[in-house]
């Protein structure tokens, strides 16, 4: 198979609570493509590398973790499931501290090497929609279609605290504000594949837009560069 033979890629990147994951779930239920949701695998890491007691900064033992990576993903309809040495850490994935734990360990350049195969490896046919922060960028340069998508800091704290509420978190918003912005900044601000569009990324800001309009732009894009 040549490089132009390869399945087609959306890349979806962009910082926290922008919508990416919520987009790129819509993305697949309407075009029945594959999900890669790159940003799991870094909380995975971060999870697994505190619980053998190792630091978040320790780069040879965190990329030794990430390549051996004891991590399930279980999908049953619309509920998913995600196991980590065969235990459900779908909640504690989800929460700041992990997204935190993500974060540093993201910055190590060995344990971004480690994981990226694997992520490659997420490209099958018909389709791949892939969520991040260096889709566009680093993992799949190649994609047809790259979209960033961002909002404010306040309204994607909102978002996340809203989110954290229903699933009945006992979330301040003023902390989480401030969580995200030290994860946003060390994201932008590290040397391996930082936060930023690809050259080629449709730019969209989606402070005050509704997730359905979101989800028609991004729909629209795929569609026309695809046919
Ligand atoms: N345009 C929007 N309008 C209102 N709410 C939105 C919008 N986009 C996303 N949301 C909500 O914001 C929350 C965060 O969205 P989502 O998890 O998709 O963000 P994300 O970019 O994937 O974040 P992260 O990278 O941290 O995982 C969700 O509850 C989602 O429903
Ligand atoms: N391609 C990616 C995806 C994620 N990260 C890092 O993981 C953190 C958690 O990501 P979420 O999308 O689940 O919020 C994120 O803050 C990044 O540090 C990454 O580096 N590259």
């Amino acid at each position: 198979m040549t490089e132009t033979d390869l399945p087609p890629v959306l890349a979806i990147d962009g910082p926290s609570g922008a919508g990416k994951g919520t987009v790129a779930k819509a993305v697949v239920r309407a075009l029945g493509w594959h999900f890669l949701d790159s940003g799991a695998l870094y909380r995975l890491t971060g999870l697994y590398c505190q619980r053998q007691g190792v630091a978040p900064d320790d780069a040879r033992r965190a990329a030794e973790l990430a390549a051996v990576l004891p991590a399930e993903f279980q999908v049953a309809g619309e509920a998913e499931r995600i196991l980590l040495d065969g235990d459900d850490v779908s909640t504690e994935l989800r929460t700041e501290t992990t997204g935190a734990l993500a974060s540093q360990v993201a910055a190590l350049q060995a344990v971004r090497d480690a994981l990226l195969q694997r992520q490659r490896d997420f490209r099958r046919c018909p389709g791949l929609v892939a969520d991040g922060r260096d889709m566009g960028t680093v993992v799949f340069p190649d994609a047809p279609v790259k979209v960033f998508l961002t909002a404010s800091a306040e309204e994607r704290a909102r978002r996340r605290y809203n989110q954290l509420k229903e699933q009945g978190a006992d979330v301040s918003l003023a902390s989480l504000s401030e969580e995200i912005a030290e994860r946003d900044r060390r994201d932008a601000s590290r040397t391996t594949a930082p936060l930023k569009p690809a050259p080629d990324a449709e730019y969209l800001d989606t402070t005050g837009l509704d997730i359905e309009t979101v989800i028609e732009r991004v729909l629209a894009q795929v569609r026309g560069r695809l046919g």
